[in-house]
């Protein structure tokens, strides 16, 4: 029996409410899962160009430029419909919808599955015996950090600088501290090209390290495993990192085609000196942590059997400090620091706005979004 427009109306507006939103993930977050690279179920890109096909026929867009990748991939797809009738794609979207509907209610409630996992959960801030804890907790994706995250654990610390607590811890839940930048951010390009989303991503990088940069009372950092990118950067911005002997650090910035941020080019050179700098910052050598202790980015090493347990003891008695005293004290370490600090922000990020365009970088992160998935 012909789907009827009515069908294919309550199937659009089923679209809109299903949990996961399909929709909105082809429209917004669409990245390169067009391609063969695909990672993103494809059921979610056909629904995009089904609706298309079905509004409007064939694909009638320019093909976009290489680089655009959430167009061409939107391209890619509505234009391998061919010629299909208007009638046969309103049918195949009314049925994948159907298909959608049936396994997003039966996903509901499962736990640990974190892929589609809400922003909010992936940051999670808890107080206790005066120290406000910010989990990042999304381990099956090792903690990368989302564009929606890095909102978030700027509004956790501005909550935190503000609360009652006497330090603020970051951490990881799962077997990675951080695996630094969801490089799926690079793949959610705005309307105004891939110049616009570099220029706003330079934007928020700089005001979440301000934030690091700005943090009034002692920032602890416990690396609950390896470290990578931005994560590791901004320890320099800490006031004590402690690490299990599991974790690792490691900034491949030139592999992926960028530079420094996080105020590790000024910060780095000064701690380790400029040659073990430019090992880690310009080769990519990935430290262990007792390498990261030896050269001053890492306060101290614990053994992963035992890690939480001596670094939360540790930590709750320095809580019971006094907290006036605490904080003068840091502020007094840090403040002579701020102004260059923030101007080394601002240049870290300029250089960043211009390498997030380059070739070397679109390759190089285009090149991680295809791996093939493990078997
Ligand atoms: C506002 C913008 C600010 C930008 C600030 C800039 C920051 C610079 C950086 O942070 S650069 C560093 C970026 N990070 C990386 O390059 C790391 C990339 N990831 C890896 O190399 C590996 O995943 C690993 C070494 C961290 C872990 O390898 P392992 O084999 O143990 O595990 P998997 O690769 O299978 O990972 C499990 C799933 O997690 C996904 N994932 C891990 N890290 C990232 C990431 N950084 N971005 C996106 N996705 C990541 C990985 O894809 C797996 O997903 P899957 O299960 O769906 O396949």
């Amino acid at each position: 029996m012909a789907t009827s427009q009515k069908d294919f109306e309550t199937a659009v507006n089923q679209v809109k409410l299903l949990q996961t939103d399909p929709e909105n993930e082809v429209k917004l977050k669409l990245c390169c899962c067009c391609c063969c690279c695909c990672r993103v179920p494809s059921s979610q890109l056909k629904l995009y160009a089904l609706y298309k096909q079905a509004t409007e026929g064939p694909c009638n867009m320019p093909k976009p430029g290489m680089f655009d990748l959430i167009n061409k991939a939107k391209w890619d797809a509505w234009s391998a419909l061919g010629s299909l009738p208007k009638e046969r794609a309103r049918q195949n979207y009314v049925d994948l919808v159907s298909n959608l509907s049936t396994s997003e209610s039966s996903s509901q409630g499962k736990p640990g599955t974190d892929g589609k996992q809400s922003g909010h959960d992936a940051v999670v801030v808890t107080s206790e015996d005066g120290i406000t804890k910010i989990m990042l907790n999304r381990p099956a994706k090792k903690n990368s950090v989302t564009t929606q995250m890095y909102h978030e654990i700027m509004l956790a610390l501005e909550a935190a600088g503000k609360d009652d607590s006497a330090m603020t811890v970051l951490t990881g839940n799962g077997d990675y501290y951080c695996s630094g930048n969801d490089l799926n951010n690079f793949t959610d390009i705005p309307p105004g090209g891939i110049e616009e989303k570099a220029k706003n991503s330079a934007i928020l990088l700089r005001k979440f390290v301000d934030c690091f940069i700005d943090f009034p009372k002692p920032l602890i950092a416990v690396v609950n495993g390896p470290a990578v990118g931005i994560s590791v950067t901004i320890l320099g911005l800490f006031d004590i990192v402690y690490a299990t002997d599991r974790a690792t650090f490691h900034t491949p910035f030139t592999h992926l085609g960028i530079s420094p941020e996080g105020c590790s080019s000024y910060i780095f050179p000064k701690i380790m000196g400029p040659a073990k700098a430019a090992e880690m910052l310009i080769f990519g050598k990935k430290l262990t942590a007792r390498e990261a202790c030896a050269q001053g980015l890492v306060t101290e090493v614990f053994p992963d059997s035992t890690f939480q347990k001596e670094v939360w003891t540790r930590l709750k008695a320095y809580s019971k400090l006094p907290q006036n005293a605490v904080r003068i004290s840091k502020q007094l370490i840090r403040n002579t620091e701020k102004e260059k600090l923030h101007a080394v922000n601002a240049e870290e990020c300029l250089v960043l706005q211009s390498r997030w365009q380059s070739d070397e970088c679109v390759n190089a992160v285009s090149n991680f979004l295809s791996r093939k998935p493990k078997l």
